[in-house]
């Protein structure tokens, strides 16, 4: 019979589940430092493509939620946030396959190089926006971060940077980590109804950029000094917030003390941020 008359089979090109990389198609290189997860190395894809590869750790990751949502994540394609590009998970451990960034976390490049960076005010409020645009990206497919901070954004040539790791902390086991009294909780970028109801939405990762744009502001120091976590809580249900970092000139820290209203409502989205952000950049520069 000619193939018209045939049906076709329902499963017809899903074979190549496009999320599944096959591991033999990976070669991995160099360390690249480990996280909640556990190491990370730098790899080449199919000979020539550079990537990051996460190596899961037995029992850090609910391993199966994470699989169904990696189909989802491979969709979320942006410049500014790290592409997914796959997962090996037919053996274990399993394998998480994202773009490589070759300058590594931004909390680590603002440090190493403040000395230049300090006095570049256009280069760290481009830092900035591109952040935002990446996080605005997010918001419009209702998407939350969950973990923003500058440890969770990554540099790659030409100062370009992007935001990492969105979405999962959804599926860390580490208690200590996913609940508000844990010692790896990131209290010092959560706002207060994160911090009394674990309620996150793109308007807690609005509050965590404001906290990220501090971090970028101060080349990378640690919000709130050595304030203790409990300190730190108490403060910002009384309505404290952290102060303007001297690199940074009034209209941009009129902009940051918006991201942390104490009503999330009150709070701009991050697509008006970006335009507000763009308008102070042509103002300033
Ligand atoms: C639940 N949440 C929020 C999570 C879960 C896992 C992770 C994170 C958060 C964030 C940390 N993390 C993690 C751990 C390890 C590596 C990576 C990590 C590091 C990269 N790149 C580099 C490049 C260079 C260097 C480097 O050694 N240097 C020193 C010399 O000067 C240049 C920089 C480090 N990392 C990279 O491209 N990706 C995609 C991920 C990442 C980021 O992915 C995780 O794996």
């Amino acid at each position: 019979a000619s193939p018209c008359d045939r049906p076709v089979p329902p499963t017809a090109g899903l074979s190549h589940d496009k999320w599944e990389i096959d591991p033999a198609e990976l070669h991995l290189l160099e360390e690249l430092g480990s996280g909640q997860f556990g190491v990370v190395r730098r790899g080449k894809w199919r000979g020539s493509i550079d990537v990051a590869v996460k190596m899961m750790k037995e029992g850090t990751m609910s391993e199966d939620d994470f699989i169904e949502e990696a189909k989802v994540m491979t969709k979320l394609q942006h410049q500014n946030l790290v592409q997914l590009y796959g997962v090996c998970s037919k053996d274990r451990p399993i394998y998480i396959v994202t773009e490589y960034m070759r300058h590594g976390s931004l909390l680590n490049y603002l440090r190493r190089h403040e000395t230049t960076l300090g006095v570049n005010v256009g280069l760290l409020l481009d830092m900035c926006i591109q952040v935002c645009k990446g996080m605005a990206y997010l918001e419009r497919h209702n998407y939350i971060h969950r973990d923003l901070a500058a440890r969770n954004c990554l540099v790659g040539s030409e100062n370009v940077v992007k935001v990492a790791d969105f979405g999962l902390a959804r599926y860390v086991l580490d208690d200590q980590y996913t609940s508000s009294g844990g010692t790896k909780f990131p209290i010092k970028w959560a706002p207060p109804e994160v911090l009394n109801y674990t309620r996150f939405s793109s308007k807690s990762d609005v509050w965590a950029y404001g906290v990220l744009m501090w971090e970028v502001f101060t080349c990378g120091k640690m919000p709130y000094g050595r304030l203790k976590n409990t300190e730190v809580v108490e403060r910002v249900q009384r309505g404290l917030i952290l102060e303007r970092p001297k690199a940074c000139f009034k209209e941009v820290y009129e902009v940051m003390r918006k991201c942390w209203a104490h009503c999330p409502e009150v709070r701009p989205s991050f697509r008006v941020l970006k335009e507000q952000l763009i308008n102070v950049s042509q103002g300033l520069l």
